[in-house]
């Protein structure tokens, strides 16, 4: 996509800063986290929960605040994620934030499989009027394909056929994006010339899945184009983000794949003649911030305990065989451990051994151990880094709850959090973070007071905004109007 002038890959004078993002989670990121004590959790029908929770980041100087969304729910999601389970149409929520707040940008998650372009084309546009062009949309492709049951589809359609669907979707919001002009405004009183008609196009798109003549009834929006974000892992989704997205919203959890990942999507942004600095990765994490890395170790334990298992914990109230390690039944891949799948019985598929005479609360043994597969082993290292503790204290219940609580969490103090963050940074495995908070609101608060302060004292973030939008946080440059060119 063409640019007017040059690029800003850097946003301080040449110095690199990152970008941080907060994704909003009613009740916080960990499958129990609305259970903690002192925690909110009859927030998500609130709008001034939201309005509290983004100011706190906008006194930070966050870049954006981030709501996330699915098109359908069920009650899965009350074990695995309460957040997901209800909650506010994003375009709705994000509209009140616009009116109560003033800097941070505001992204909404909208999925292209269950809209007209001409639709969400305007939403985006009039979400960047209200905000004065702090709108950003999140293009997902679907991760419930229980949404088609709600839309009147037979089904939520293969990734493929999502994808075409994207790619020729967004082209099309583009142009109807451009499709007035800047200017294209004249409201002469005198003359009574209210618009300039040549600077407003029709595109008579005619294509495979759409037709769409245009022009859109909302004038061009203050940036432009908003800013465009994209969350998906697989082959199809590297390539629609690496083509069209401004920032991408990461699922990395370690630094090898932060890194490959990032690498990976710099190299395809190039390929599609994009130059360096024009795609910003951001991976969602959730740091858990105690007031020492002790405490904060405390609070993943204790937030732990809160976790239901299963009722039989040894077997989910199967037959040891329905476990046996060909089974292949352990993971749903992509989702959250749910129910009947948090029991020692699914914790053995996902090591790789056999742990039919073990006992939820016995201790991990090195013999046990050494025989993990690659994910077991993973899962050790991972326990170990988050809890502190090692072979001889970490308990098979510990393993399980890693399991369970998944993603991207760093445990530790604020200078453990913003070491980690800065070792991401410089590595260039980021360009920012894309922050949780585990549960509300008491970790936003702790990561606003002692983590930002140590970022910006490190010279890692920025200490106020500069610009009038959310481009310009991210020194990217208002596309050139393709009617226009
Ligand atoms: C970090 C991340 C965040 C996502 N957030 C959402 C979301 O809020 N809503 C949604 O429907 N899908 C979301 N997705 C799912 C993607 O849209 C996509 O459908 C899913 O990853 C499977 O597609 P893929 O194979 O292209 O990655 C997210 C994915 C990732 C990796």
């Amino acid at each position: 996509m063409a640019h007017e002038g040059q690029n800003h890959p850097n946003d301080d004078g040449g110095r690199r800063l990152m970008h941080l993002g907060y994704m909003y989670w009613a009740n916080g990121t960990h499958p129990a986290g609305w259970r903690y004590p002192g925690a909110e959790h009859d927030g998500a029908f609130e709008p001034d929960h939201i309005v509290r929770l983004a100011r706190t980041a906008e006194a930070a100087k966050f870049d954006f605040f981030f709501f996330g969304d699915r098109l359908a729910t069920g009650l899965n999601y009350e074990l695995t994620n309460t957040s997901v389970l209800a909650r506010f149409e994003p375009f709705t929520a994000a509209s009140y934030l616009a009116t109560r707040t003033k800097e941070i940008g505001i992204v909404v998650t909208a999925n292209p499989t269950y809209y007209e372009p001409f639709n969400l084309a305007r939403l985006v546009s009039s979400l960047d009027h209200v905000t004065h062009g702090r709108a950003s949309w999140n293009i997902v492709t679907g991760a419930d394909g229980r949404a088609a049951q709600n839309y009147s589809r037979s089904e939520h359609g293969d990734p493929d056929y999502r994808y075409d669907r994207a790619d020729e979707f967004i082209s099309i919001v583009r142009r109807l994006w451009d499709s007035w002009e800047d200017g294209a405004f004249i409201r002469d009183k005198k003359t009574g010339s209210f618009v300039d008609g040549d600077k407003i196009h029709s595109l008579n798109h005619v294509g495979k899945t759409f037709s769409v003549k245009g022009p859109l009834n909302v004038a061009r929006a203050p940036q432009g184009h908003p800013v465009i974000l994209h969350a998906g892992t697989s082959e199809r989704s590297r390539n629609f983000g690496a083509g069209e997205a401004d920032v991408i919203f990461a699922a990395s959890a370690t630094l090898e794949d932060g890194l490959a990942y990032a690498n990976d999507m710099r190299r395809r942004a190039r390929e599609r003649g994009r130059p360096d600095g024009q795609i910003r990765i951001l991976p969602g994490i959730t740091p858990l911030i105690g007031k020492t890395r002790e405490a904060a170790r405390q609070i993943y334990d204790q937030l732990n305990a809160l976790i239901i298992l299963d009722d039989d914990v040894q077997f989910g109230g199967r037959e040891p065989s329905y476990w046996s390690l060909d089974a292949k039944v352990g993971e749903i891949r992509g989702e959250a451990v749910g129910a009947g799948h948090r029991n020692l019985g699914a914790l053995s598929q996902r090591v790789g051994i056999p742990l039919l005479h073990v006992g939820i609360d016995d201790l991990v043994d090195l013999e046990r151990a050494s025989a993990f597969n690659h994910a077991g082993s993973k899962l050790l290292a991972e326990t170990e880094r988050r809890t502190g503790r090692g072979i001889g204290q970490i308990s098979w219940r510990d393993l399980l709850h890693t399991y369970i609580v998944g993603g991207h969490v760093v445990v530790g103090s604020a200078d453990d959090i913003a070491g980690y963050f800065e070792t991401w940074f410089k590595a260039e495995a980021c360009d920012g973070f894309n922050v949780q908070s585990a549960y509300v609101y008491e970790q936003l608060d702790l990561f606003v007071e002692l983590v930002v302060p140590e970022l910006q004292r490190r010279g890692l973030f920025r200490t106020d905004y500069r610009g009038a939008t959310l481009r310009d946080r991210f020194g990217l440059e208002r596309p050139i109007n393709h009617f226009a060119a």
